[in-house]
């Protein structure tokens, strides 16, 4: 049969047709190509329609520029997506999405949609010269531009800002030049330095324990504090992360602002608004103070601004912001006189409603609340402990600690809770005030600090509670038997067996508005 049949087939497709006189196989064969050639293409489409609706899927508002008001887009960015890094060591590596606290209190900040952000990277680009470029629209002017960065070249970055354009192609370097966050700037080492004359020492402002704090001026004629961190030392590095991720978008009168940060090669750089009148333990102990001594009502206004600052990293923002170094060189004050807390470097993020339990107990001698020293626990109420502290610190001009003092001097809330109970308020003020204030807001002022150190860290006063004990203007009409009565709740927080032994066989009686009274030292009357 297939000897028969293959001449025959043979002599079939050998013969002519009448398509151009060709021959029948060069037909067949034309049609065959042609089929697979169609073949391919169909399979092609396919493929590109897959890819589209998967894109409009991730995507959607790309494809719907005005979404129904029924439909609720849930973006695959989400509403927290402050800033984008690339991991400059990895060359390879695709931009990184980090989520930051959102601020409540200023709406107009509040990122409404990743889309309003800007934040939604295009689809991966060809450069002319074949390297893949990932463009990312941080805002409404603001493009970041990266290329990918070949096996042998270094990467750079170009922003487009406002008209502002800088080459891909400018000198090799390993991170992006110029960027503008969603919250602040990228500054380049080159920058910075400039602005500081090469981190020179006459620019030096002061050292702290995680760096050196540089003044500068930027081309702009901004002023700035660059913190310098010490990232060889292995915490640095982690601060850094916390305190950008954190910090960068909070925007509050009495906080120091971040204005970006520079991060290149080993270098961990923050770069601050300039606060330009000293810091408030120069004020209080340093030389500031002793020329010219806060007055009664610069101390109050740093205290509350102190509290507005604070309220807002613990009431304004999801999640909260627990500061844990709260002390007086951390407070900046500017040339109002408002305060602003600084170094967010210890700051950890919280989730609501629960307590933290640090790896390590950081914060500054004398202001750390009894609660946190000892067991680490950690949440917003250890600031507010801190923040009594601060207070006492104000009023009285004296250091939390100070060995130089007698021995029942040295401890601060010891000493001065010991002059409550003698009914020596006026003691405890800091004698270089020029003028003596009224004694009902010196009271008052001492109630709320000993209510802040309150050993049961429950009971003490959230930081807005804290605002409106200083705001209103209805303070207890038995203010002295409050203040001492507070005065006996502090003591405990720092000696609770010292206070046992020396009220050895006290008594108690209730007074007709509920406090207690205990007596103690053989007759002297703590209200509690
Ligand atoms: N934004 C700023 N503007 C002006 N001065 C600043 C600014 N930030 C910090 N300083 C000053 O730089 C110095 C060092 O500050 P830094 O916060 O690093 O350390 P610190 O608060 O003294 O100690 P610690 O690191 O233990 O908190 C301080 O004198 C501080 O007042």
């Amino acid at each position: 049969m297939s000897d028969y049949s293959s001449p025959f087939l043979n002599d079939q497709l050998s013969k002519r047709t009448f398509i151009f006189g060709l021959r029948l196989w060069v037909i067949v064969g034309v049609c065959v190509g042609a089929g697979f050639v169609l073949l391919l293409f169909l399979i092609s489409l396919w493929i590109v329609s897959r890819r589209n609706r998967s894109l409009s899927h991730h995507y959607p508002h790309q494809h719907l520029p005005k979404a129904s008001p029924k439909t609720t887009i849930i973006p695959l960015v989400t509403k927290e997506i402050q800033e984008i890094r690339v991991d400059p060591s990895d060359a390879k590596s695709a931009p990184q999405i980090f989520q930051t606290p959102t601020p409540f209190s200023e709406p107009e900040q509040r990122p409404q949609s990743a889309e309003r952000q800007g934040f939604l990277p295009s689809p991966q680009e060809q450069s002319p010269a074949g390297r893949r470029m990932i463009h990312i629209d941080i805002g409404k002017d603001h493009r970041i531009t990266f290329p990918e960065r070949g096996s042998g070249g270094g990467g750079g970055a170009s922003s487009h800002a406002s008209g502002e354009y800088r080459s891909a192609e400018q000198p090799s370097i390993a991170v992006p030049e110029v960027s503008h966050l969603g919250w602040g700037h990228w500054y380049t080492l080159r920058e910075l330095e400039a602005a500081t004359g090469g981190f020179a020492d006459n620019k030096v402002i002061g050292e702290g324990g995680y760096g050196i704090v540089y003044h500068g001026v930027l081309e702009d004629n901004t002023q700035i504090a660059v913190k310098n961190l010490l990232n060889n030392r292995g915490q640095a590095e982690k601060e850094f992360e916390v305190e950008v991720e954190a910090i960068g978008r909070i925007r509050h009168k009495n906080l120091v602002r971040l204005l970006g940060y520079c991060a290149e090669g080993a270098h961990r750089m923050l770069v601050y608004e300039y606060v330009d009148n000293g810091n408030l333990e120069q004020w209080l102990h340093g030389s500031l103070g002793s020329t010219r001594p806060l007055s009664w009502d610069i101390r109050m206004n740093i205290i509350l601004g102190t509290a507005k600052g604070l309220m807002y990293l613990h009431e304004g923002l999801e999640p909260k912001v627990v500061h844990r170094d709260v002390k007086s060189s951390n407070i900046l004050i500017d040339r109002q006189w408002n305060p602003k807390v600084s170094d967010f470097g210890l700051a950890k993020l919280l989730g609501s409603e629960k307590s933290y339990i640090t790896t390590r107990v950081m914060g500054t001698f004398g202001y750390v609340a009894p609660e946190y020293a000892k067991t680490g626990m950690l949440n917003e109420k250890s600031d507010v402990y801190s923040f009594g502290i601060l207070i006492m610190e104000i009023i009285s001009g004296r250091n939390p600690v100070d060995y130089s003092r007698p021995p029942a001097e040295v401890n601060l809330v010891e000493w001065l809770k010991n002059m409550v109970t003698d009914r020596n308020s006026e003691g405890i003020l800091d004698p270089r005030i020029p003028e003596r204030p009224p004694s009902r807001a010196l009271k008052k002022a001492l109630l709320v600090a000993l209510k802040c150190v309150d050993p049961d860290s429950q009971k003490r006063p959230k930081m807005g509670h804290v605002i409106h004990m200083f705001e209103v203007d209805d303070f207890p009409y038995r203010d002295e038997r409050r203040v001492t009565r507070e005065a006996g709740r502090a003591h405990k927080a720092h000696f609770p067996d010292k206070e046992a032994a020396e009220a050895g066989g006290s008594s108690s009686g209730r007074y007709d508005d509920g406090s207690v009274s205990t007596r103690v030292d053989g007759g002297r009357e703590l209200s509690g």
